[in-house]
């Protein structure tokens, strides 16, 4: 059997950046990937009149350099996030358009924090045992601030960016996230921030161009990974079709489906601790489409964020000259949970009566209703990305981005910085590949090269 330098597993960003630091490299590399497409949760489909969705994530930002250069080298365009108006913040029933000073004094205090929290290390700060035991809603509760800015932050936080609810995360957790995206403001943001812009054709496009730029053969489809035999010299990697032979293989994986492989011999405790003590998040991204984006004239953006009812954002997610206009809405937490429990008729009817009150009648009465439930996707379950539970930074923190053998560990969950997103995905596959061309000996000395 041929012996490549590395098998890596699963073709989303973090595999696919793996796979191309590793070629250019002039490494002899293979991507199994159990989809029958490449991006994993970039994921972009066009309704038959060509509207386009992006169903899994879609925004990046100047500020994420990365991703930005793949864009950019790979001579894909992009486009600001349409905003045409003013957004809506629901506080409690009441229509406002600038954040209310208590909600950003409790942004401020967390942006603080975690100025004191080591991006490469969390599990090192100073409080990381006490952050790490307690949620970010008993640290919300312990703060005094109103009732509504605790609830309006606890759902954008815990909600907008880690896709659960306050209780769910630590507090350590939730610093590490926010400072690994370069804060609040940074994460919140549209102009400037983490919503700044799209990709035009999707950003599915960007994971494509990526594979169709490796040799061909390099990525196989519909090849799930079943198992790994490994040890110091190699690894043997078992698939529904077929057995291959490496030097080393990259796991680039969402946490949860990295543990459900089969290893020989199995995976070490620290190990086993990483993955079974990093949960994904369990949103429900959804997409109402219009005739016409009619929320424009009334003087609407199509942004809102709310402290109550089902929906904690909405976006205009009209790509230019699309034929339809849409709007996407965010269901998190407790409100994902139940929702996830209804039929799709009452669900579909919660989101949209919702929809009518944040904008207008209109809103309420979509042409079409589309809803695509990441959990339950056999290649990724769950969404946006997986997080510490309470205790686990520090318990297996130390142990998130250790080689194991020959295993090396990739994916958004692994980051330092964009932890979560596109950019960390592509960040932790430039490092696993230098982790693999550093114990082939020849290549380079496994230290992060400037961008
Ligand atoms: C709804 C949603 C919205 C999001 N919004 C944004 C956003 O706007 N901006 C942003 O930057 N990020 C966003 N994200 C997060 C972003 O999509 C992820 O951080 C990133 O795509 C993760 O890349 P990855 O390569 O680490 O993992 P994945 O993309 O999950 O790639 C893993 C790959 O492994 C494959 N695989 C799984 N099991 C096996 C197996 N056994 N054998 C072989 N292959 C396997 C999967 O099919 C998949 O292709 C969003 C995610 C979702 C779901």
């Amino acid at each position: 059997m041929r012996e490549r330098d590395a098998v890596v597993v699963g073709a989303g960003f973090a595999g696919l950046s793996a796979a191309q630091e590793l070629h250019r490299a002039g490494c002899d590399v293979l991507v199994l990937e159990a989809r029958g497409r490449v991006g994993g949760r970039a994921f972009t489909r066009f309704l038959p009149d060509g509207t386009q969705l992006d169903l899994g994530g879609q925004w990046i930002s100047s500020g994420q350099l990365r991703i930005s250069e793949l864009v950019r080298r790979h001579g894909i365009a992009t486009y600001p996030t349409p905003e045409y108006g003013s957004s809506v913040i629901d506080y409690d029933g009441e229509h406002l358009t600038a954040l209310p000073d208590e909600v950003t004094a409790l942004l401020r205090e967390l942006d603080a924090l975690c100025g004191h929290v080591p991006v490469k290390a969390p599990w090192t700060a100073a409080d990381a045992v006490a952050w790490d035991r307690q949620t970010f809603a008993t640290w919300l509760e312990a703060t005094g601030a109103p009732e509504a800015a605790r609830r309006y932050v606890g759902r954008v936080v815990s909600g907008g960016l880690l896709a659960g609810s306050p209780s769910e995360t630590s507090l350590l957790e939730t610093l590490f996230y926010l400072a690994s995206g370069g804060g609040t403001a940074a994460l919140l943001g549209f102009r400037g921030g983490a919503q700044e812009t799209r990709v035009v054709g999707g950003a599915q496009e960007i994971a494509e161009r990526m594979a169709a730029d490796l040799p061909d053969g390099t990525v196989r489809l519909s090849e799930p990974v079943t198992g790994i035999t490994h040890d110091h010299s190699g690894v043997r990697v078992t698939t529904t079709l077929g057995e291959y032979r490496a030097a080393r293989a990259v796991i680039a994986l969402p946490p949860v489906l990295a543990g459900s492989l089969r290893y020989d011999p199995p995976l070490s405790a620290l190990r086993a601790g990483v993955l079974q003590h990093m949960t994904a998040g369990t949103a429900l991204k959804v997409h109402a489409v219009y005739s016409e984006p009619f929320w424009r004239d009334e003087g609407l953006s199509g942004v809102s964020t709310s402290a109550t009812g089902v929906l904690t954002e909405t976006v205009d997610n009209t790509p230019p000259e699309a034929p339809r206009a849409v709007l996407t809405a965010f269901v998190y937490g407790d409100d994902a949970a139940h929702l996830r429990t209804r039929p799709h008729g009452e669900r579909r009817e919660s989101i949209t009566r919702r929809l009518g009150e944040l904008f207008s009648a209109r809103a309420a009465e979509p042409e079409e209703f589309i809803e695509f439930d990441w959990l339950g996707q056999e290649w990724t379950r769950g969404c946006f990305s997986g997080h510490f539970t309470p205790g686990g930074w520090t318990a297996f923190g130390s142990a998130l981005r250790l080689p194991e053998g020959a295993l090396h560990w990739a994916g958004t969950e692994t980051a330092v910085h964009g932890n979560g997103y596109f950019e960390g995905a592509v960040e932790s596959g430039h490092r696993a590949a230098r982790e693999v061309l550093h114990a082939l000996g020849s290549h380079g000395d496994g230290a992060e090269r400037p961008l």
